[in-house]
């Protein structure tokens, strides 16, 4: 029972004194506190309308939010991945469990931007000139570490080598598939050579011989059960992945139609186009031929 003013008991009353408000501490006059600690000064700052309209608002902490997502989400595949290069398989399912929750936030997220209508947009939306999501250099990240690369895509990072340069080694690396792929292999699956020593900077291309591997994995799970785990869960990442772009496009056609995007592509059709990426190719062709 709490003891505020309300309390028919009277202040207080019934509240055991060493539950009680005035015992947490008080005075951050000389040490870290909460807001401290998270740096919330910088965080509201962070937040600039440059209109009076309204959804402004909405629109800057939606994008906020799902930054905040997405540097979360490039954190935990860098720490899997790194953990997948040398061998290990337990921690990493750990950490694409948590890349999977996150991104069902950031897809949540759609939800509550789907109540600006057009028109609310429209009274803020040339105050941000060429900016757009086109240029979210945390996306890119998760984009290339899972494997969807294109240098053309560093072209908007190409002023800020703080930014550009985790990108551009990034596409030079290996992708969180191929990574599994070099496991499968290691594990003593037949994983061709050319697959293995592939250019990673380029996307990959689907192969019958890693598509009988995976089947090798999946006719006998309890034999190859951390690999048969991971592949779901790669599976599960690029599942949210979709559903994640699928909202996106619908967002974007609900508020801005067939109009071009801020970044310079045609809009809703460059987004239509990106429906069809596919990460992991074997995993969903693997269901096929069970
Ligand atoms: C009303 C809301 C939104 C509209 C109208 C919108 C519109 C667009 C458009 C038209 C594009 C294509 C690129 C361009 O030419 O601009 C795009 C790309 C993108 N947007 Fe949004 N967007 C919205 C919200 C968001 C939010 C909340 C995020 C979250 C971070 C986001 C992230 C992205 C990303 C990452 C891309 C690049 C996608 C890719 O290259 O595959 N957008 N957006
Ligand atoms: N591309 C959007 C603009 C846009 O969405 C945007 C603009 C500034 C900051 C973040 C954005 N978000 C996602 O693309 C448009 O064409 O309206």
């Amino acid at each position: 029972m709490s003891g505020g003013s309300g309390c028919p008991f009277g202040p207080g009353e019934g509240v055991p004194a060493e539950h009680s408000a005035e015992q947490a501490h008080r005075d951050f006059s000389r040490s870290l506190s909460y807001g401290d600690y998270l740096h919330l000064d910088e965080l509201r700052s962070a937040h600039q309308p440059v209109t009076e309209a309204h959804d402004e608002h909405l629109f800057i902490a939606i994008h906020h939010v799902s930054e905040v997502w997405l540097s979360l989400i490039v954190r935990e595949l860098q720490a899997a991945m790194a953990l997948l290069e040398g061998g290990i398989t337990d921690a990493p399912l750990k950490m694409l469990t948590r890349v999977v929750r996150a991104q069902e936030q950031l897809t949540a997220a759609w939800d509550v931007l789907r109540t600006m209508t057009p028109a609310d947009y429209l009274q803020f939306r040339s105050a941000f000139g060429q900016a757009s999501g086109f240029q979210s250099q945390n996306y890119r990240m998760v984009e290339f570490l899972l494997g969807n690369r294109n240098p053309t895509l560093l072209g908007p990072h190409a002023h800020r080598p703080d930014l550009h340069g985790p990108l551009l080694a990034a596409l030079h690396a290996p992708s969180v598939y191929d990574l599994a792929l070099r496991l499968l292999a290691a594990r003593g699956l037949n994983v061709p050579a050319e697959v293995l020593g592939r250019d990673v900077s380029r996307p990959y291309v689907a192969d019958p011989a890693v598509l009988d591997a995976w089947l090798t994995v999946y006719r006998d799970p309890e034999r190859h059960w951390d690999l048969y785990e991971l592949a779901e869960k790669l599976v599960d990442v690029e599942d949210n992945f979709r559903r994640w772009r699928f909202n996106h496009l619908t967002t974007v056609e609900r508020t801005i139609g067939f109009r071009r995007g801020s970044g310079g592509t045609s809009g809703v059709g460059y987004l239509r186009e990106a429906l069809d990426t596919v990460l992991f190719p074997e995993l969903w062709d693997v269901r096929t031929h069970l």
